[in-house]
């Protein structure tokens, strides 16, 4: 089935922020079979992603004062199985605070073309719908609302834990390198960054955590493939502005985080070699502002994984637990900082960045990390664009500081690409674009208004 007519509302926002150079071409939709967003939408949300949350959180999900809250649970479960007309998010208390009522004004903007359209789950743009997945799980658990049961309750917490126990294994033999990383050559920053880039592979909304592999050391397999996988390499640009930002004493460099585990733990990893080396004078980690795609990180996990890091046996993981003291040390001195927002949660092009998020990063920030897939589609505004198509010329040209973006392909969509490469992955794998076997480093400059 194509996409409706008239049905390509990539940008949700008339901002006046830059936009790409180039046309914004079509979004990806999930009601073509046989496409990955269609499996998604279409299956694996609710039957994997939704299944093994009930499953996770039964306990409580089963008691009688979370009976709103699993029907509420069921009716979204029900939604997606039937691929029902997308809903407005229930209404808020007129007693809600202004925050509240902000979030929920910007959903309404971001839902109400295809609420008019009457859309369905599978007929909307994807990006929508898979964000609003979340978000509509976060309103039947009443994550805000200081009189539900569910109350600031993360559903997804135990496979966080789970994520972060089974990281020390890899983690202790990829934090051993950090601290001999050289501080002002480019081998440095591109090696730091790359452990950063292919951390994403280890994506608990893919591939369910256990702690049964917290012995081993499965990074270093996936390190040695680094090069021979990665089908765009701007580390020469993003080594080169590093060095700049070095010898003038340090910038403020943001890493906007995507998953807890062992992820997380390779963006620490990064973080540290940035302040270690002087790149960096501080690090912001952008974090999510509630519990979403099952793996990704709150302020409240960042800080469980320094401490859970910092309180490791030494005599078994020495180095880990000398870089967990570190990163304890570097957020009491304010050299790392947390910033939860909501728009990193939400469905928005990057484009379209509320506000103050964008003028704090277009005032105050010199170089942005920018982690994963999803957020990569949002930097895309999750459109089609022709994969060798210039990424300074998609996302340099608006994003409001200099970027760099580390993702493993997961879903089809991509820019900045050559068509060798491109050729290349086809040849070596069908799944190329969505089985996180590859991966890209794109650097762009960011816009200068
Ligand atoms: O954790 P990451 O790298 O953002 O990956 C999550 C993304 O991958 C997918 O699971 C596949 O595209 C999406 O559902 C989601 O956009």
């Amino acid at each position: 089935m194509a996409p409706l007519a008239g049905s390509s509302t990539a940008s949700f926002q008339n901002t006046e922020n830059p936009k790409p150079k180039l046309p914004i071409p079509e979004p990806i939709y999930s009601n073509i079979p046989g496409t990955w967003a269609y499996d998604t939408m279409s299956r694996r949300v609710d039957e994997e992603i939704l299944q093994r949350t009930y499953e996770d959180n039964k306990d409580v999900l089963e008691r009688e004062d979370f009976g709103t809250i699993r029907s509420k649970f069921d009716a979204l479960r029900k939604d997606l199985q039937t691929s029902s007309k997308l809903q407005m998010l229930e209404e808020l208390p007129s007693d809600a605070s202004p925050e509240r009522k902000r979030e929920w004004q910007e959903w309404k903007t971001i839902l109400q073309p295809f609420l008019d359209r009457q859309d369905t789950w599978l007929t909307a743009p994807w990006m929508v719908t898979e964000f609003y997945v979340y978000r509509r799980l976060i309103e039947a658990i009443g994550f805000w609302d200081q009189d539900s049961p569910g109350y600031l309750y993360d559903p997804f917490v135990k496979q966080k834990r789970a994520g972060l126990e089974s990281s020390v294994g890899s983690a202790e033999a990829m934090l051993a390198k950090i601290p001999n990383l050289p501080k002002s050559s480019s081998e440095g920053i591109n090696l730091a960054a790359s452990i950063a880039l292919w951390g994403n592979k280890m994506d608990l909304s893919l591939w369910p955590a256990d702690a049964s592999h917290a012995t081993i050391d499965i990074f270093s397999t996936i390190l040695d493939k680094a090069q021979e996988n990665l089908l765009h390499d701007d580390s020469d640009k993003l080594a080169a502005h590093g060095e700049q930002l070095r010898q003038r004493g340090g910038g403020n460099v943001d890493i906007i985080v995507d998953n807890a585990g062992f992820e997380l733990i390779t963006d620490l990893a990064l973080a540290q070699f940035l302040v270690d080396s002087g790149i960096a004078s501080s690090v912001t980690f952008q974090l999510k502002s509630h519990p979403t795609f099952v793996s990704d990180a709150l302020e409240r996990d960042l800080l469980e994984h320094v401490e859970h890091y910092a309180n490791l046996d030494p005599s078994i993981y020495p180095n880990a637990r000398q870089s967990g003291e570190k990163w304890e040390t570097f957020l009491k001195d304010g050299k790392w900082k947390c910033n939860e927002d909501n728009f990193w949660v939400q469905a928005f092009a990057m484009w379209d960045m509320t506000e103050p998020l964008r003028t704090d990063l277009k005032e105050r920030c010199d170089l942005a990390f920018v982690k994963g897939d999803a957020n990569y589609r949002r930097l895309l505004g999750d459109c089609k664009w022709d994969m060798t198509a210039s990424f300074e010329d998609v996302v340099g040209a608006y994003f409001p500081c200099p970027v760099c973006a580390l993702r493993t392909l997961k879903a089809e969509i991509g820019c900045g690409m050559d068509a060798d490469q491109i050729e290349r992955a086809q040849s070596l794998d069908d799944n190329w674009q969505t089985n996180g076997r590859f991966g890209v480093l794109h650097f762009g400059s960011g816009a200068s208004n």
